[in-house]
């Protein structure tokens, strides 16, 4: 038994010829040897037995970049995630739990019950827990026992069955729950931050050379998780943020120089606006954390506005709640320290300050009197049950989790890298934030759909493609993950 903490967080890294790099994810036997293991119970599953090749090859991975040149390296790749011919745990011997930690996210509920039901009807595993309000509650709280019948119907329903909450990452207390519950598969739901306290509790079940697994599903509306395509919950967030697009577009279309602004979620990561904007069509101004903007002059926003109410007579403007926090704080005289119990930066409220500015504008404009309205549905994208393709992710999500973990596999998140099913490391998800590269095709899609003014001058564009740069050379990444 490995009881070495330095150790156990290196990442187990496999070359291969022509550059091919394996970022592997960690396994029990890392660190418990000669453990036993048993058949895949799924092989005399009706459903799966007659599917050929139900079973994933021990050495099929996933290139994380698909994009290659010619000469290129192969580049790093993932394990692929499914089924394994034999297992690590016998289904008597399970005793699984399930956390859901951090902002909600249309979608927990499925992967609540996908869990749920993987476990009983693909492995026999009967006894589940939900871990009630997030990561205080292996200390603070009663657990829930899930069975399939209890999960049932949830799928339908927003939020989580079983709580959540930020703030509350108390590792040797988490531990001690897991130990003393005699849990030995542990699924944590959550985004950026939860993936973190993920990685710490893993680590520290490995220095105690625990027989348990910790396993990660990313979860975030804000879609800032790396490496993966897209986290689930994002797409019906998307189009639940249409019905407020729709909305100010028609307040803004029925009055004499209509402005409707939509304030959209999105703390670091500009995501969800840039895609409610280019989804909509109606909106002619998106703003994004990722891309600075400034209200007077020439070229500026303000002029912008003018601009298009001469020439349409209206406008919708898409705002992401961290966008411009930059001008707020320097207008304010102060930068807000105030956190959350996570220790998330609380934003100042963009929308309604911009709201303010282009009304106070406009005010010493006799000329062309507006009506502006603004929507803040915050709450409301996320609060929904997920849609019908998200439901279908989060199950694939789900049962690739169960796979992972029943197989041994340890300290990683499961998730989706072009289009597969994949096991990543920890570390790799923790690393670093994703962000809207607004040096990327992407943005300069949404640039045209809006027609609205990059905002930069030469010098910043410098600036940006010199960053971007950087992080690209840091990565050993040529090709970029959000430049379809
Ligand atoms: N660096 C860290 N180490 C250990 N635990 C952490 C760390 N960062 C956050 N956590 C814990 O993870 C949980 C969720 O974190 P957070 O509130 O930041 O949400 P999140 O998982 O990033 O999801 P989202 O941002 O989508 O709401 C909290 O209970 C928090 O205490
Ligand atoms: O008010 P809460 O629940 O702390 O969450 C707000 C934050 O959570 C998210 O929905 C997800 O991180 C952000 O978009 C938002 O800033
Ligand atoms: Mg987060």
């Amino acid at each position: 038994m490995d009881n070495n903490n330095n150790i156990s967080c290196q990442m187990k890294v496999v070359t291969g010829e022509a550059g091919y790099v394996l970022e592997d994810v960690p396994h029990l036997t890392d660190y418990i040897p000669d453990l036993p293991t048993y058949p895949n119970p799924l092989r005399s599953n009706p459903a799966y037995s007659v599917v050929k090749q139900y079973f994933v090859d021990a050495d099929d991975t996933v290139p994380q970049k698909v994009v290659v040149h010619k000469d290129g390296p192969r580049g790093i790749h993932f394990r692929r995630a499914g089924p394994r011919q034999r297992v690590y745990f016998a289904p008597d011997e399970v005793h699984a739990a399930i956390v859901t930690c951090g902002g909600l996210c249309p979608g927990l509920n499925t992967v609540i019950r996908e869990i749920v039901c993987a476990l009983y009807h693909m492995y026999g595993v009967t006894r589940v827990l939900g871990i009630d309000g997030g990561y205080r509650g292996f200390y603070s709280k009663n657990t829930i026992t899930l069975t399939p019948k209890f999960v049932n119907d949830i799928h339908k329903r927003g939020g989580t069955i079983i709580g959540t909450s930020r703030g509350g990452h108390d590792k040797p207390k988490i531990v001690d729950s897991i130990q003393d519950r005699g849990i030995n598969q542990v699924y944590i739901i959550g985004g950026d931050g939860t993936q973190k306290g993920a990685a710490v509790i893993y680590q520290e079940v490995r220095r105690r050379g625990l027989k348990a697994v910790v396993a990660g599903i990313p979860k975030t509306i804000d879609n800032d998780i790396p490496v993966i395509d897209k986290s689930f919950g994002f797409d019906t967030a998307v189009e639940e943020a249409q019905r407020a697009i729709n909305a100010a577009h028609v307040e803004a279309e029925s009055a004499e120089n209509g402005i409707g602004v939509v304030k959209l979620m999105g703390r670091y990561s500009g995501f969800i606006a840039m895609y409610a904007t280019l989804a909509s069509r109606d909106v002619d101004l998106c703003l994004i954390p990722e891309s600075p903007f400034y209200l007077d002059g020439e070229g500026g926003l303000l002029e912008y506005v003018e601009k298009r109410l001469k020439d349409d007579g209206h406008m919708v403007i898409v705002v992401a709640e961290g966008a411009g926090q930059e001008l707020l704080a320097a207008e304010n005289l102060k930068t807000t320290t105030a956190q959350d119990a996570s220790g998330n930066k609380l934003l100042q409220d963009v929308g309604l300050w911009l709201s303010d500015k282009i009304k106070a504008h406009f005010a010493k404009i006799p000329s062309m009197p507006i009506t502006l309205k603004y929507i803040d549905p915050t709450y409301m994208i996320r609060a929904v049950p997920s849609n019908a393709s998200d439901n279908v992710y989060c199950t694939l999500l789900a049962q690739s989790c169960v796979h992972g973990v029943m197989a041994g596999y340890t300290g990683f998140t499961s998730g989706l890298v072009n289009g597969r099913q994949t096991y990543i490391p920890f570390n790799r998800i923790t690393e670093k934030q994703n962000n809207v590269v607004i040096t990327d095709r992407m943005w300069a899609r949404l640039l045209s759909s809006t027609n609205q003014p990059s905002f930069l001058r030469p010098k910043e564009v410098r600036e940006v493609q010199k960053q971007e740069l950087a992080t690209q050379v840091l990565d050993g990444d040529t090709t970029k993950a959000n430049d379809i």
